[in-house]
């Protein structure tokens, strides 16, 4: 495999995502066609149940897709193995199992696996890499913590941290925030920011703060029942894409305040 280059773009062509158990095949979105850039922050939005989790499962490789090709720069997704693709994709899960028993240096250094040897031996490098990531998401006061010690909202910061150690180009998390204040979500999503500036990656993440995400991410993957799109906020509320997400009964798109608003009863 070649070197990956910084502008490293993820493109899906066609993509038709959903199960297949024997002879059932059930399709949860298709037509998906999306490029996303080096540098760029994007949520994907969507109701409960439209298929967010499965797409950033498909498109980290875990879940095979029904058709179409997942691209990750120059090579097609489902032509990795493991650790290339280890080396392209960082993957943080919502309930992902950790071992709540190591130190919050020990749970980032996992994220240095595709580059260490088999028993996981740490080099200067590795070291340095693993304390730079520290420094770069502000946890140097959790340092030598146990992650048992930790709040969902530092836990999430270390979890984003080990992603970031894992020093690949595209990184996929489903709903950093959840079970966080709106404080320490807003934190997240600052981070997530600021991490792309700095290191031009690739952030893609599935939330259900759609009014952090149209202030703060550069895309947004748009998933409705009929079809997935990805485009700029702005331009997704110039064409009105956000009025018909919800029913309409109880809550509506604001577009002077470019956020959603509870409807008052009168
Ligand atoms: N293993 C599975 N087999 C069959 N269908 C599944 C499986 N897992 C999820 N689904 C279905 O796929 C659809 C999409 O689920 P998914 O979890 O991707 O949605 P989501 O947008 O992430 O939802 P939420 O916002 O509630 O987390 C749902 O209808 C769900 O019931």
């Amino acid at each position: 495999m070649s070197t990956v280059s910084q502008n490293i773009t993820l493109k899906t062509t066609n993509l038709e995502i959903g199960y297949a158990h024997k002879n059932q095949r059930k399709t949860i979105a298709k037509n998906i066609n999306i490029e996303a850039q080096s540098s760029e922050l994007i949520a994907v939005i969507g109701v409960n149940g439209i298929g967010k989790s499965t797409f950033l499962r498909s498109i980290s490789g875990i879940q095979e897709p029904l058709s179409g090709e997942i691209t990750i720069g120059e090579h097609k997704l489902k032509e990795l193995n493991n650790l290339e693709r280890a080396s392209q994709i960082g993957l943080v899960l919502t309930n992902q199992p950790i071992s709540k028993n190591l130190s919050v240096f020990e749970l980032i250094a996992l994220g240095r696996q595709p580059y260490t040897n088999w028993l996981g031996k740490l080099s200067e490098n590795d070291r340095e890499k693993i304390e730079n990531v520290i420094n770069l998401t502000s946890i140097k006061d959790l340092r030598n913590r146990k992650c048992y010690e930790l709040s969902d909202g530092q836990l999430q910061r270390v979890l984003i941290a080990r992603s970031i150690a894992q020093n690949t180009p595209i990184i996929i998390l489903d709903e950093p925030t959840t079970h966080l204040d709106m404080y320490h979500k807003a934190n997240v999503f600052k981070l997530l920011k600021e991490l792309v500036k700095q290191t031009e990656k690739t952030i893609i993440f599935a939330s259900h703060e759609i009014n952090l995400a149209i202030q703060i991410c550069d895309k947004i993957i748009l998933m409705h029942p009929d079809k997935t799109q990805i485009d700029t906020p702005k331009n997704l509320i110039s064409k009105g894409m956000f009025q018909d997400l919800f029913p309409k009964e109880l809550i509506h798109f604001d577009e002077i305040s470019s956020s959603f608003r509870i409807k008052n009863k009168d």
